[in-house]
């Protein structure tokens, strides 16, 4: 099965290029673009008329696109999970197992892509692991190979969600073969402008096409090289694994490494890929190592062990993995970028407890789920009992990653509910691990005074967070980041807290030891590890120079300033 590669011209098109151009462009752009565009808007903004009709004509140029993905109710930046599997008859039940597993990534939509007899075989859904897959399904995915996706976006609802939904085949000459991934590429637009004056069409909205047509421009003959020379004009983050026909499958980590990737192998010699160990413990294999930041692992039947290769040697970028992961992402059962969550999160909450301590505080409680181990580690530093204050409903997801701020309002009341017996009349600590926008706190502080807490401290085992996120997860623009708008003080009287601290920044720098420069923090920082690249600039043409190059000049690193 291809990819169905299509034209795919809007009919709405000359339309939005005429409101384009006929709106004032600063609050109307920031409005209605993706990042990048909206930096461009500024610099629009500030430079002369000329200038700024100047551009928009050059965006004009490709308008064919505006409308999918230059839009901000479409944009590629999401967290997802991705499995490998090699050379297990059940691979694609394994698959479906450990990408349950993993289905704390993104609960929007799942996937899998399997191999037999040089054909391959693919579905994908909108929904959950359990509503996209069945034993029918899973019977329609034979073969010893498989890889699987899920994801999440902030495109829920619109009509371009399913085919986003990953793993994405396509047929090249020299194959066909699929690929999952999880990242964000922050040079897509340009790789897609690139493609697209050079005559590719694309037929998805999302970031990872690219790297399909990449490979099917590549004259390279050897799979393996093909996917390092789609690699080498990759910028960003991604973790990805890839299968092809004739029974190869590769495993691919950026050199910053960003995003986690794990290997292991079962008992029957089968390799096994994911994002993260509990998708190994789920199908019992064993962890053996990381695929290695700027590592490339070929799995197939030459060579009786994985062999690897590694992009941008002699010279590689220090690592810069997502701390986010440990803070907030990944389950506390999982071993990330080597080292265990559950372990991170304790120590955060320790940390928090000796330099952010409450005098005479009776019940330590945590925002369930992601904030429940920090809050073990407050408690376990103070002496005092941790309880279960707050209960979760196991049937509402994450609300950090639901699309509209109107459901986000809605899923904490519905996913926790306070337990008036731990709380009534007592000075309550409670801690989270992230403050986003500001709504789980400022709901759980006025849920817990109406339970009847006395007073309500509330400690939050991450920095604040200033800036966006471009390395794949799905942090909301930056004037929606409560901690962007706002001070320490004046977001405990928003959330309406007694007192309110978060972790310091240097306490990462204390617990990661000599590791700690190893690691992304630019959410907390505003300063970004990556820019777009400068070597980009040879391949692009004249009419997308200059978009290019307002892309150089203001970069994906100043987001603060809007
Ligand atoms: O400030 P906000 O915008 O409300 O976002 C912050 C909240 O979102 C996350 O929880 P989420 O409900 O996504 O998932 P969890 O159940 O894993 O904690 C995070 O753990 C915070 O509780
Ligand atoms: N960001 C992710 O991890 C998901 C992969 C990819 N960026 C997508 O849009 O599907
Ligand atoms: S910006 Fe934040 S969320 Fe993104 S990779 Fe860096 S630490 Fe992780
Ligand atoms: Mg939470």
């Amino acid at each position: 099965m291809a990819t169905n590669i299509s034209a795919s011209a809007s009919s709405t098109t000359n339309l939005l290029s005429q409101r384009l151009l006929s709106f004032p462009p600063s609050q109307f752009y920031k409005n209605i673009l993706t990042k990048p565009y909206q930096q461009q808007c500024l610099l629009i903004t500030s430079s002369n008329k000329k200038n700024r009709a100047a551009m928009v004509v050059n965006s004009s140029r490709k308008l064919i696109n505006l409308d999918q993905h230059y839009l901000d109710d479409d944009k590629p930046k999401e967290e997802c999970g991705v499995v490998g599997i090699y050379g297990d008859p059940e691979a694609s039940r394994l698959c479906y197992l450990a990408l349950h597993a993993l289905q704390h990534r993104g609960q929007e939509g799942a996937g899998m892509v399997t191999v037999e007899n040089k054909a391959i075989k693919s579905i994908t859904g909108i929904g959950l692991v359990s509503d996209v897959f069945n034993e029918l399904k899973l019977d329609q995915l034979p073969g010893d190979m498989a890889i699987g996706h899920v994801r999440y976006s902030t495109a829920a609802g619109s009509s371009s969600m399913l085919k986003n939904v990953q793993p994405f085949v396509a047929s090249s000459k020299f194959g066909s073969f699929g690929v999952a991934h999880n990242g964000n590429f922050v040079n897509y637009q340009l790789l897609r402008a690139e493609l697209e004056g050079k005559g590719s069409i694309f037929s998805t909205t999302s970031d990872t096409e690219v790297v399909l047509h990449l490979m099917a421009k590549s004259k390279a003959r050897i799979f393996a090289l093909r996917v390092l020379e789609a690699c080498e004009k990759l910028q960003g983050a991604y973790s990805m694994v890839f299968v092809t026909e004739d029974g190869k499958l590769v495993a691919v980590r950026d050199p910053f490494g960003f995003r986690p990737l794990v290997m292991g192998r079962r008992k029957n010699g089968a390799i096994v890929f994911a994002s993260e160990t509990c998708a190994l413990d789920m199908v019992e294999a064993t962890y053996e190592r990381e695929v290695h930041p700027g590592e490339m692992v070929l799995v197939d039947d030459t060579s009786n062990e994985p062999q690897s290769m590694y992009l941008l040697k002699p010279h590689p970028p220090e690592p810069k993995s997502c701390i986010f992961e440990h803070i907030y992402f990944a389950q506390p059962n999982s071993i990330v970028f080597g080292k265990s969550v559950y372990e991170s999160r304790h120590a955060f909450g320790e940390i928090l407890a000796t330099e952010s301590p409450v005098e005479g505080c009776d019940v330590v409680i945590a925002v369930p789920d992601s904030g429940v181990v920090a809050a073990l580690g407050y408690a376990a530093k103070t002496g005092v009992p941790y309880q279960q204050g707050l209960i979760r409903s196991h049937y509402v997801g994450r609300t950090f990653i639901e699309p509209s701020q109107k459901i986000r309002d809605f899923g904490v009341k519905l996913k926790l509910s306070p337990v008036r017996a731990v709380l009534e009349g007592k000075k309550v600590v409670v801690v989270d691990d992230s403050i986003v926008r500001g709504t789980t706190s400022s709901k759980i502080v006025r849920m817990l005074k109406e339970a009847g807490a006395k007073e309500v401290h509330m400690r939050i085992a991450s920095p604040p967070i200033i800036a966006s996120c471009y390395y794949g997860i799905d942090t909301p623009c930056t004037e929606e980041l409560i901690s962007n708008r706002m001070n320490v003080e004046e977001i405990r009287k928003f959330i309406g807290a007694d007192s309110l601290a978060f972790l310091p920044t240097d306490s990462f720098r204390k617990l990661l030891g000599s590791d700690h420069t190893n690691f992304c923090y630019a959410c907390f920082s505003g300063k970004y590890p990556l820019y777009p690249s400068v070597d980009m600039e040879e391949s692009i043409d004249d009419t997308r120079k200059s978009t290019y190059n307002l892309l150089k000049i203001v970069g994906p690193g100043i987001p603060r300033s809007f």
